[in-house]
């Protein structure tokens, strides 16, 4: 049973209980290009209380930097290096455990921040943002989707160019190369932003999926690559790790499997009634209305 904190008595019982705060983004932080309420002051608060904080994230859609400069127009202190991502997880997943040759490419569906991942690395990729690639196809005229023995992956992520010439391509890829990887960022299938929900990054990955009747390798939340190399980067323990999040299948997920504690924040995905209902996908240890509600501590 989730434990709810409502009094700053509460609050400061968990902030005493847990070293390392890691931050799930969108609907904890931020909707869009909004601070959520004073999530930020929070996070200050956490900072002055000489906590570590991770920031980590499904969305693909930007590169550590650029997400650095998203913190940075909010107002909100961050360094690249307390930045994982989805993106970046996926490209430190192919260089360091696929090992993935240098004379070959990763296909992708996705935006930049996939991209710039896999430049970081020096992983070569087509597909993309690409515009030779982002655009209708005429019925029937398949003469662009040729066959590319190069590609050796093929990296779907949330991609708001989704198009049908971008598909065939990745299909054809994962059918004809033998050994072709089939991965994906993260699958959310939805995501909070504008005051209402749109498809994520799951949805871009789900017709691939179908075609193939397969599903792919997935590197984000909940999948433990990211909680693992949080830890043996910084050598942490995880008895005083808390996971942060909006959503369960993902976010409260992680935590439960990595064995880590979580907070569940009520301003994104998820709400009470799907973690308290039978069968759910995941629980969290503590729920919160908000993050910013903590921020009442710094009043003390
Ligand atoms: O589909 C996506 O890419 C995700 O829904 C989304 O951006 C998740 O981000 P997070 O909540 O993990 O910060
Ligand atoms: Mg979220």
């Amino acid at each position: 049973m989730a434990r709810t904190l409502s009094s700053v008595e509460d609050y400061k019982e968990l902030v005493d209980r847990y070293d390392t705060w890691l931050f799930d983004c969108d609907g904890v932080i931020w909707e869009g290009d909004h601070v959520i309420g004073k999530a930020g002051d929070t996070l200050q608060y956490l900072r002055k209380q000489g906590k570590r904080i991770f920031f980590v994230t499904n969305n693909a859609t930007k590169s550590r930097a650029s997400n650095k400069g998203k913190f940075d127009k909010m107002g909100i202190e961050c360094k690249v290096d307390e930045i994982f991502t989805s993106a970046y997880a996926s490209a430190a997943y192919l260089k360091t455990v696929l090992k993935f040759p240098a004379d070959k490419k990763v296909y992708v569906i996705g935006e930049k921040g996939i991209e710039d991942e896999l430049d970081a690395v020096g992983i070569q990729h087509s597909g993309g943002t690409n515009p030779d690639d982002n655009v209708f196809i005429d019925l029937m005229d398949f003469s662009s989707i040729t066959a590319d023995p190069s590609v050796g992956a093929v990296l779907c992520g949330l991609d708001m160019h989704m198009n049908y010439k971008k598909f065939a391509k990745a299909f054809r890829y994962l059918r004809e190369n033998e050994g072709c990887h089939f991965m994906a960022t993260n699958l959310d299938s939805t995501f909070p932003t504008h005051g209402t929900v749109h498809p994520g990054g799951g949805a871009t990955v789900a017709p691939l999926s179908c075609a193939l009747g397969r599903e792919p390798l997935v590197v984000g939340k909940p999948e433990a690559p990211m909680l693992e190399s949080i830890v043996e980067m910084h050598h942490l323990d995880k008895s005083k790790m808390i996971m942060v999040g909006d959503r369960l299948n993902t976010d409260i997920a992680f935590g439960n499997q990595g064995g880590i504690a979580t907070l569940m924040v009520l301003t994104g995905i998820d709400k009470r009634e799907d973690f308290e209902k039978e069968g759910a996908v995941a629980r969290p240890t503590y729920v919160v209305d908000a993050l910013g509600d903590m921020a009442a501590l710094a009043q003390r």
